[in-house]
Order: structure tokens, then C-alpha cells, then sequence
């Protein structure tokens, strides 16, 4: 069931537009990582203290149905925001394209985050070059459906 608040778009740009076409398209436009070809999907979150609605592109990294996303913000010393958020409210929608699933997302850690992880690197290299430029351990969630 869809996520209930009022919209707040990132703040930033680019991750704005790419969010308004791939939902004006209906998940068929703005699909992939600019002119990469590898695709993204758009997580719906609520914020942590606004409890607002977070829209959120990110990495497609899919094995039987499950999602993992992955908090790398391009390596950045800090967690983005949306790794709290998705702590606070683990409730998300996830849009693959025209396909939007209820899903609840959980941090993994040891073995199944290793697994995770290669599959994440896979489905874009990267992430690898990202968890070397920083101390902070990237986290990964895997997402669920409801
Ligand atoms: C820019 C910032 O977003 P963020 O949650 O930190 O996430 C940063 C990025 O990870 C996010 O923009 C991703 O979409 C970037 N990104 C990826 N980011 C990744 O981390 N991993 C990816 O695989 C990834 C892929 C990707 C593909 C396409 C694309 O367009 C973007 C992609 C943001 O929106 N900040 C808002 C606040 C957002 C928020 O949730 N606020 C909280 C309060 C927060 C607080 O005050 O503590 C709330 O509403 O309650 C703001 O500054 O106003």
C-alpha cells in the first residue's frame, strides 16, 4: 500500500529529475545510471523526522525476487540520509521499471552481506573502488516483499 505524506523531492538535481521522469514514464525512461545502461530502481521512503515521502534512485541489484540497496553515496565518508531514514521506517516501495512492490528493508551483515556485496559489485563494479576510498563500511540492506 502506497506510502502515505506529502513529497519532498531530493535536493539534489540531477536525482530529482532523474525520479520525475522515471515516474512520468512509468518506469520506462530514466531507468538506467545516465548513459551507463545499468539500471536503477526508485526507492519510496519516509523520512525520519519529516516523515516525509523520499523517493530515492538507486543501483538494480536483484537475485530471486529480493533487492539489495546499497548506502555508498559514491564513497563518501558519510552514510546518505536515507540509510536513517530506511533504520527509522524499514517500510519502502520499490519501482523496477513499470513494477512497484511493497518491501521492508533489512540491514545484513556478515556472510549474507558478503554475498550481497558480490552481487552488488557485479551489477556495478563501482561500488568496489567506493568501499576502498573510505573507512566507513558501506551498509546494505536487502529489501523484501511485503
Ligand atoms: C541528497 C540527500 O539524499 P540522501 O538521502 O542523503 O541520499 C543521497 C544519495 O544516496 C541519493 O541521492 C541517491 O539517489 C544517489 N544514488 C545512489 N546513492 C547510493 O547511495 N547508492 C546508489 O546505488 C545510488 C545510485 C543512484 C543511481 C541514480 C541516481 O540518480 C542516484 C543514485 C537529500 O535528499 N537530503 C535531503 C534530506 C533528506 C531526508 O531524508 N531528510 C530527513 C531528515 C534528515 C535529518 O535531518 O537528519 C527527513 O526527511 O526526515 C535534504 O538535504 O533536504
Amino acid at each position: 500500500m502506497p506510502l502515505k505524506g506529502e513529497y519532498e523531492p531530493s535536493t539534489a538535481q540531477w536525482v530529482r529529475e532523474q525520479v520525475e521522469l522515471y515516474e512520468s514514464s512509468g518506469g520506462t525512461q530514466g531507468t538506467t545510471l545516465r548513459d551507463t545502461g545499468l539500471p536503477v530502481i526508485v526507492m519510496t521512503n519516509l523520512g525520519a523526522k519529516s516523515g516525509k515521502i523520499r523517493k530515492t534512485p538507486l543501483m538494480r541489484v536483484e537475485h530471486e525476487g529480493r533487492y539489495a540497496v546499497v548506502a555508498s553515496q559514491g564513497g563518501a565518508p558519510k552514510h546518505p540520509i536515507w540509510y536513517h531514514n530506511l533504520k527509522a521506517e524499514p517500510l519502502v516501495e520499490l519501482q523496477d521499471g513499470p513494477v512497484k512492490q511493497d518491501m521492508r528493508a533489512r540491514e545484513v551483515t556478515g556472510a549474507e552481506k558478503a554475498e550481497w556485496w558480490q552481487r552488488a559489485v557485479a551489477a556495478f563494479p563501482p561500488y568496489a573502488e567506493y568501499q576502498k576510498k573510505t573507512d566507513r563500511e558501506i551498509p546494505v540492506f536487502v529489501l523484501e516483499p511485503v
